[in-house]
């Protein structure tokens, strides 16, 4: 298995050769200081120690809270912050002014026109995104209003989507001239099979949020109202009820599980489960007797 894995990965590596992309080797720090300066809006964390929920809020009112160079920092800056939070559970990536993203900002897009740099964005943001549905915390996005383009892509990347009965999500890249940027087209590949994920991205079209609930896009419809965020918080509650270890490791589970071969996964899972095993948590249930 490993060994497929070794050849599959050079096969990758002599496909980017062959299509030229390896003269292009900017380095995430190099690209990082370029889109520091494209400055516009900005990301804020709000970490609950009592919940262990954090919320992460996307804010650029001017431009129906697009994500700017700065902001792709900003984001990443937080994410690194989240992976260290020992004591968290859960997190909700939303936006402020009652809109979740309409997606890269165009402005920052304008002054990165080359291919080269269109590759060093779309792996620093698609690092940044693979960071975010990497941690060990159960993440919901919360769309309000217009999830698109690289917003439908930066919903994608939590492991649920709650929508307010008002929102829309539509992966316009296509008819913006280009493809997925934040790896979100993999994403959908692997969670809904090519047919479904052609069907989203090849007629771009605009979803709204019965159609994302239908297509399993949204886990959870929400009536449209001023308190969307506590109910998005109690409702992500349910999930993050008990100790922070379980919550985590259930989660790094999952995540092996989808990323790795079945023997690899099944030798994480025995590991995170031995550390709970005979745990304080695993002792208190012993002894409450629950009757489930
Ligand atoms: C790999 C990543 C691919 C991508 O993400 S490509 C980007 C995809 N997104 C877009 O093309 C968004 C285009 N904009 C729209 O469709 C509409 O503006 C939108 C979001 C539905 C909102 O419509 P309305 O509510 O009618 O508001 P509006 O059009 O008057 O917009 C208000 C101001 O916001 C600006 N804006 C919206 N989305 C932006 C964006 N992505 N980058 C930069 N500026 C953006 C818009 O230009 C307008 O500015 P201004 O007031 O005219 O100066």
């Amino acid at each position: 298995m490993a060994y497929l894995y070794f050849q599959f990965v050079r096969s990758s590596r002599s496909l980017l050769q062959l299509k030229g992309f390896s003269r292009w080797n900017c380095t995430k720090v190099d690209f990082e200081e370029t889109l520091k300066h494209m400055i516009s809006g900005s990301v804020t964390l709000d970490k609950d120690e009592r919940s262990g929920i954090a919320v992460v809020s996307l804010d650029n009112n001017k431009k129906k809270n697009a994500l700017s160079g700065s902001m792709m920092c900003e984001l990443n800056d937080i994410i690194n912050e989240l992976q260290s939070w020992q004591t968290g559970k859960g997190l909700i990536l939303r936006g402020e002014n009652k809109t979740f993203c309409s997606g890269g900002d165009l402005d920052t897009f304008k002054n990165i026109p080359s291919p080269e740099q269109g590759y060093s964005m779309s792996g620093f943001i698609g690092q940044c995104m693979q960071n975010l549905s990497q941690l060990p915390l159960i993440s919901v996005a919360l769309v309000e209003g217009n999830a698109l383009g690289g917003g439908a892509e930066m919903a994608m990347s939590c492991d649920f989507m709650v929508m307010s009965d008002n929102a829309r999500v539509a992966f316009v890249q296509k008819k913006m001239g280009v493809i997925t940027g934040f790896g979100a087209g993999t994403r959908l590949v692997r969670k809904f099979g090519t047919l479904k994920a052609l069907d989203i991205l090849a007629s771009a079209r605009t979803m709204d949020a019965t159609e994302c609930e239908r297509l399993g896009l949204a886990s959870k419809i929400l009536p449209y109202s001023e308190n969307v965020l506590d109910l998005t918080k109690s409702w992500l509650h349910n999930y993050c009820e008990g100790d922070p270890k379980v919550i985590r490791n259930l989660k790094s589970m999952v995540i092996a599980a989808s990323n790795l071969p079945l023997e690899d996964s099944h030798a994480i899972e025995r590991k995170l489960f031995s550390e709970l095993w005979g745990g304080e948590s695993h002792l208190k249930a012993h002894k409450s007797k629950l009757k489930h």
